[in-house]
């Protein structure tokens, strides 16, 4: 069983995600923590973002791996653990160059395929490009304000400069940020988390295990 979960920057996939996880008892997937360890490796790297092969060199040079764990996914290159590093602002603004890669796009999607089932996985692209065959999908929306107002309480910059840079990105990454036909589409911004994660379940009850 596949339950795909999509939606814009900071809609509240990774927690909904995890919550609806947790309730079927299954690991949640967060393709996105790979195409952040994508850019944080290029930037460290001193490499160009725009660089495809470049990046791709360190990506399947460097053993780059999703650990998509019931509580929390981690990402580790090698032995060294690159979770806590991927969700600063630097990364943020790098990430949508390197998630434009076709060739990076294609290593990412043959990572997540390898994943044993049954998963719930969250991104741009879950139900439409990666697990197309997936049982149940959602796509989750809210306005640049209120997904600015959710992120301004986990990174040090004003709600103002947050918006900005989510509209920036919803730009940048706009090619993958179209439901599937047979997602449910959730306009999060009227429903608390716990909300979100209910409508979903509501509608998966065979799924539940
Ligand atoms: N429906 C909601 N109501 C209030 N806060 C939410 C809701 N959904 C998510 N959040 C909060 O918004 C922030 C961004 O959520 P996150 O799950 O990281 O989004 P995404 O994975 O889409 O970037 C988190 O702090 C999360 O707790
Ligand atoms: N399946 C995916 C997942 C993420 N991406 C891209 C688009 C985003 O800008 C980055 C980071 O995604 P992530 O879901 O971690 O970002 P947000 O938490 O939504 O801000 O990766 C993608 O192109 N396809």
């Amino acid at each position: 069983m596949i339950v795909t979960i999509d939606g814009v920057a900071a809609s509240g996939k990774s927690s909904v995600s995890g919550g609806v996880a947790r309730a079927l008892g299954v690991p949640y997937v967060s393709s996105g923590l790979l195409y952040r360890a994508a850019a944080l490796l290029a930037l460290e790297a001193g490499v160009d973002l725009r660089d495809a092969p470049a990046v791709l060199g360190l990506l399947e040079g460097r053993g780059v791996r999703l650990e998509p764990l019931a509580e929390g996914n981690r990402v580790w290159l090698g032995q060294r653990e690159l979770t806590a590093d991927l969700h600063s602002t630097r990364v943020d603004k790098g990430v949508s160059a390197v998630a434009a890669l076709p060739d990076v796009r294609a290593w990412v999607d043959a990572q997540l395929r390898l994943l044993p089932e049954p998963f719930v996985a969250e991104g741009r692209d879950m139900g439409t490009n990666v697990f197309p065959q997936a049982q149940a999908k959602f796509y989750l929306t809210a306005s640049p304000r209120v997904r600015a107002e959710r992120r301004a309480k986990e990174r040090p910059e004003d709600i103002p400069a947050i918006e900005a840079a989510l509209t920036r990105r919803d730009e940048a990454d706009r090619r993958q940020i179209t439901p599937a036909a047979d997602a449910l589409v959730i306009d999060t911004g009227p429903l608390d988390l716990q909300g979100v994660i209910d409508v979903i379940l509501s509608t998966l009850p065979d799924c539940r295990s």
